[in-house]
C-alpha cells in the first residue's frame, strides 16, 4: 500500500509538501525540535486532518477509507503516548486488535486464535512475556513504552507510524524495535518513524526526511539526505560521519 500526501500543508507549522512513500522500507523522520517531525507524522496518520491537501492510502483519501479499514491499515504511536485506563499489560495489547474483530453490524477479519498469536508475538518482540499481567501503573517508563508500542504491533498495520519510539528504550530493547521494524518491513509493510539520533537514522533508515522550519530540505538515501552539510545547515552543529557503513557515528564538533 502506498502512502502520499498530495501538497499537505498545516498553518504555522509545515509548509506545503508532497511525498510517495513506498512499504517494504524504513523511513526516518529527521529535524531539530519544533521542525514539524510530529506534525507530518499525525498527517500521515491521518489522526489531524491537513488545513490542505490530502493523505491517500493507494490512492484512496484517508477520509474516505471506514475507520475500522484505516486502523487496520495505519499503526499510530504518538509521542510520549500514555493509555488513559490502567490496563494490564496482556489487556493494553490485545487492544491493538480490535479493528480486526467482530462490531456492531461488522464480522470479525480475523479469528480469536489470529488474534491471540499476533498479541504473542507483540509481546515477545518487546520482551514483554514476563510482564505481560503487570499493571501499567507498576512498570517503569521504559517497560510502558514497549507495552505501547507492542499493542501497535500486535495490530500488524500496513503501515506503522511512530514518534520517537525509541526514546525511552535502553540500548538493547531499542535495537530490538529496530529489528522488528526492520523485519515488518521485510514482510511488506511500511515504517515511518521520528528519530532525533541522526547515527540510529543513518545505520537503519532506508529513507531519510528532513524537515526544518516545516520546510522539507531533504529527502533521499540517509547518506545523502544527512549529509555533513545538511546536518552543518540545518542543526548549526559541525559533524563528521566517521566508521563503516551500516556502523556510522556521528563525530560532533570536527
Ligand atoms: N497543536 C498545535 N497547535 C499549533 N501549533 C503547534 C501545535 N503543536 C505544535 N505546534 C507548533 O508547530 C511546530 C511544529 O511542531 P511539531 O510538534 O510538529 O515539531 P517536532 O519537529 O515534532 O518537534 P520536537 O522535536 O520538539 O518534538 C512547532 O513550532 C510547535 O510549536
Amino acid at each position: 500500500m502506498i502512502l502520499t500526501a498530495q501538497d499537505v500543508a498545516l498553518a504555522g507549522r509545515l509548509q506545503p509538501l508532497s511525498l510517495v512513500l513506498e512499504p517494504g522500507q524504513v523511513i526516518a523522520i529527521c529535524g531539530p525540535n519544533g521542525a514539524g517531525k510530529s506534525s507530518l507524522l499525525s498527517l500521515l496518520a491521518g489522526v489531524q486532518a491537513a488545513d490542505a491537501g490530502a493523505v491517500a492510502l493507494d490512492g484512496t483519501a484517508l477520509s474516505a477509507i471506514p475507520a475500522r479499514e484505516r486502523a487496520r491499515s495505519l499503526g499510530y504511536l504518538a509521542q510520549g503516548g500514555g493509555a488513559a485506563w490502567d490496563l494490564e499489560v496482556e489487556a493494553l495489547v490485545a487492544l491493538g486488535r480490535l479493528p480486526w474483530q467482530a462490531a456492531p453490524l461488522q464480522r470479525a477479519v480475523s479469528s480469536a486464535g489470529q488474534d491471540a498469536e499476533a498479541v504473542e508475538e507483540a509481546l515477545a518482540a518487546m520482551d514483554l512475556l514476563a510482564l505481560r499481567h503487570r499493571p501499567l501503573s507498576r512498570l517503569s517508563g521504559g517497560e510502558r513504552a514497549r507495552a505501547m508500542l507492542a499493542r501497535v504491533l500486535a495490530g500488524q498495520p500496513r503501515w506503522i507510524l511512530a514518534d520517537e519510539p525509541l526514546a525511552s528504550l535502553d540500548l538493547g530493547h531499542g535495537l530490538g524495535l529496530l529489528a522488528a521494524l526492520r523485519q515488518a518491513a521485510n514482510q511488506g509493510a511500511g515504517v515511518v518513524l521520528v528519530l532525533h539520533d541522526l547515527a540510529l537514522a543513518m545505520n537503519h533508515a532506508d529513507r531519510v526526511l528532513v524537515l526544518d522550519e516545516g520546510r522539507l530540505v531533504a529527502d533521499g538515501p540517509p547518506e545523502v539526505a544527512l549529509a555533513q552539510g545538511v546536518i552543518e545547515q540545518v542543526w548549526r552543529v559541525k559533524a563528521q560521519w566517521l566508521g563503516e557503513v551500516g556502523a556510522r557515528a556521528l563525530g560532533l564538533g570536527c
